[in-house]
C-alpha cells in the first residue's frame, strides 16, 4: 500500500517538474473498467519517467481534452479487449480526434492492450488502434523487445495469469515501451536536447 502511494507521488512530482520546464509531452491514455489497462498505463509512465527531458500525463480517455491531444508530442493509447475488439468507448474516443489539416500528422503513436486470454483478440485490438493512428498520419513505435514488437500487452485472466496482480513480465513490457518512446523523443524531437 505504502509502495503504491510512494510510486504515485513520485510520478506526480516528476510530472509537474517536467511541465514546469516546458518539455515535449507524452500523453498516456487508456480505457479501463476493472483496472488492468490502468495498471499497464502506470507501468508505461514509470518507463517514460526514466527520461527527464519529457513531460508526461497519465489519464483515462474520458478525461482527455482536445488541447491535451494536440499538444502531445506522443500519444500512447491503451485498451482492453472486448469480444475480440476494442470497446466502443475507445473507438468513440478516437473518432473525436480532430482530422482537418491532419494535426496529428508526425506525432509519435504507440499502443498497449490487456486481454483476458491468449490469442482471443489482443493483437487484433493492437492493430485496430495502430490503424487508426496511421489514418491520422502518426508515426508508430513498438516496444523495446521482440515480445512487444507491436506495443505492450498483458494477459489478465487465463491460466497462471488469472486471479492475481498483473504479472511483472507484462509490467516490464509496459515500462520498456514508455522508456523507448521517451528516449526517442528526447533524441529526435526536442530542439533543446539536440
Ligand atoms: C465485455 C467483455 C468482453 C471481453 N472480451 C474479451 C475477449 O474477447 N478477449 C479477451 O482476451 N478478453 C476479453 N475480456 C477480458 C478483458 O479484456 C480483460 O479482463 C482486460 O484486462 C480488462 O481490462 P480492464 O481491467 O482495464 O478493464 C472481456 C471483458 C469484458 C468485460
Amino acid at each position: 500500500m505504502y509502495r503504491f502511494i510512494i510510486i504515485k507521488l513520485s510520478l506526480l512530482i516528476l510530472h509537474f517538474a517536467s511541465i514546469a520546464q516546458d518539455l515535449p509531452s507524452v500523453l498516456i491514455t487508456y480505457y479501463s473498467q476493472s483496472g488492468n489497462t490502468k495498471t499497464m498505463a502506470e507501468a508505461i509512465a514509470r518507463g517514460v519517467s526514466a527520461s527527464t527531458c519529457v513531460a508526461f500525463q497519465v489519464k483515462p480517455i474520458q478525461e482527455v481534452t482536445e488541447s491535451e491531444l494536440l499538444l502531445a508530442e506522443a500519444i500512447i493509447l491503451g485498451s482492453p479487449v472486448y469480444n475480440g475488439n476494442m470497446p466502443p468507448q475507445v473507438q468513440e474516443f478516437i473518432n473525436t480526434w480532430p482530422f482537418e489539416n491532419r494535426p496529428f500528422k508526425d506525432k509519435l503513436g504507440a499502443v498497449f492492450v490487456t486481454g483476458g486470454g491468449f490469442s482471443i483478440g489482443e493483437e487484433h485490438v493492437m492493430f485496430s488502434l495502430i490503424r487508426s493512428m496511421l489514418i491520422h498520419g502518426m508515426v508508430i513505435m513498438g516496444g523495446e523487445e521482440v515480445e512487444s514488437s507491436f506495443g505492450a500487452s498483458a494477459i489478465t485472466g487465463e491460466g497462471d495469469f488469472g486471479g492475481k496482480e498483473m504479472d511483472e513480465h507484462f509490467l516490464l513490457k509496459g515500462e520498456g515501451l514508455g522508456k523507448r518512446v521517451a528516449t526517442w523523443i528526447c533524441s529526435n524531437r526536442n530542439p533543446k536536447h539536440q
